[in-house]
């Protein structure tokens, strides 16, 4: 499973090692689509099939947990708006102000208890209160671009990059045919590893990926991607032992101070791809500071904080669209899907303890 394959997909360590990675990232992030029996291309892609997908992927589904990014941890604190957004979008987030937040962090997979992987997609769903009851919900990942452009590559990719159950791990073979009859996923993919992931929670930066819309009050509208920038995280201590060590310095680091983050809009331009969240738009886009994100408490998951919400990233205030980006319907529908499975299940006690740490 390493190197030399001829071709033009070096699978290196790193690759494989982003490739099992990137299973979990099917497992976790994958999203929703319209409705739950709703079929979804040309080959009948439903919600239903996407969540099976991924407790196949996990080895099972685990009762009362996300069938994705089902290790985690509560969080709380405030977005701090500096009025910047407010020239973008009417939304009243942008007005400036406190708006209170819940969230979540967590690892890409459905096994709660996975041990913490490096290369893991983290992730970060955030449930903004807003004026009138509106609500924003988000929920990004710590990689620049995305595997899949479509719901159905999604799908594929996750049985292509399944850990083969002989090894626990992907199959080199099946992952380099998949990376050579899609194009658009080996180059994501050569995108993410050109960096390596932060250290830890703190020091890593969160991506919306997907598109959206922003409208103002003249009913202008933009595309945009947003982005968290981490503000002066504390120094990682080293690498902690343990099957959650990245979670323990999470919860260390929020235990000794609040963390920041800057909460990036980048405005889009004529001919940048509103529906393709493995590319990249050009570097030199319009980026506009719109305030920070400001985290100040942490809990073990429960149903007194995150554990019965759904970041459903359509769930969206007046002044902010879903753009033509097929994976957003997709992640709409599988989430409740998931929702709506684990909703009926007991609930186990957050596999993350923060009284222990
Ligand atoms: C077709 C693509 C995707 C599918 C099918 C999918 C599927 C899922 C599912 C089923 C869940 C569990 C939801 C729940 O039970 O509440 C989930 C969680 C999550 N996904 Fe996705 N996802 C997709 C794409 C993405 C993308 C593009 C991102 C990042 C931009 C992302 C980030 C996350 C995060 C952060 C969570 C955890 C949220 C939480 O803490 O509740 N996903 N995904």
């Amino acid at each position: 499973m390493t190197d030399a394959q001829p071709n033009s997909f070096p699978l290196n360590r790193r690759t494989l090692l982003g490739g099992a990675a990137v299973a979990a990232l099917g497992a976790a992030g994958i999203g929703g689509f319209l409705f739950t029996e709703n079929r979804i291309g040309p080959w009948r892609l439903t919600a239903r099939a996407l969540v099976d997908r991924l407790q196949d992927t996990a080895g099972g589904s685990f009762p009362g947990c996300r069938r994705n990014h089902a290790k985690g941890v509560a969080v709380a604190g405030y977005f701090e708006s500096n009025g910047g957004g407010v020239e973008l979008s009417k939304a009243s987030v942008f007005r400036a102000g406190l708006y209170r937040l819940a969230g979540r962090f967590s690892l890409a997979g459905g096994n709660p208890h996975m041990p913490d992987a490096p290369t893991a997609p983290r992730g970060l769903g955030l449930r903004l209160f807003l004026p009138g009851g509106e609500e924003w919900r988000m929920a990004m990942i710590n990689i620049p671009v995305f595997l899949d452009a479509t719901p159905q590559d999604f799908y594929e990719r996750t049985l292509a990059f399944a850990p083969d159950p002989a090894t626990g791990k992907p199959d080199a073979a099946t992952m380099k045919q998949y990376l050579e009859s899609h194009p658009k996923t080996a180059a994501a993919l050569g995108v993410i590893e050109q960096g390596a992931p932060a250290p830890t929670f703190a020091a890593s930066a969160f991506f919306g990926l997907n598109a959206f819309r922003f409208t103002d009050g003249e009913g202008s509208t933009v595309p945009v991607r947003w982005r968290l920038e981490p503000d002066d995280p504390p120094p990682a201590t080293g690498p902690g032992g343990g099957d959650s060590a990245l979670f323990d310095g999470l919860v260390a680091d929020l235990k000794a101070r609040p963390l920041r983050w800057r909460l990036v809009v980048v405005v889009g331009e004529p001919g940048d791809p509103t529906d393709d969240a493995t590319r990249m738009w050009p570097s030199d886009r319009r980026a506009v500071h719109v305030g920070t994100v400001v985290l100040d408490r942490v809990d073990t998951e429960s149903a007194d904080n995150v554990q019965d919400v759904n970041f459903d990233p359509l769930v969206l205030p007046n002044g902010i669209e879903p753009s033509d980006d097929p994976l957003l319907q997709a992640r709409s529908a599988a989430y409740s899907e998931s929702y709506r499975r684990r909703a009926g299940e007991s609930k186990p006690t957050g596999a993350v303890l923060v009284r222990e740490v």
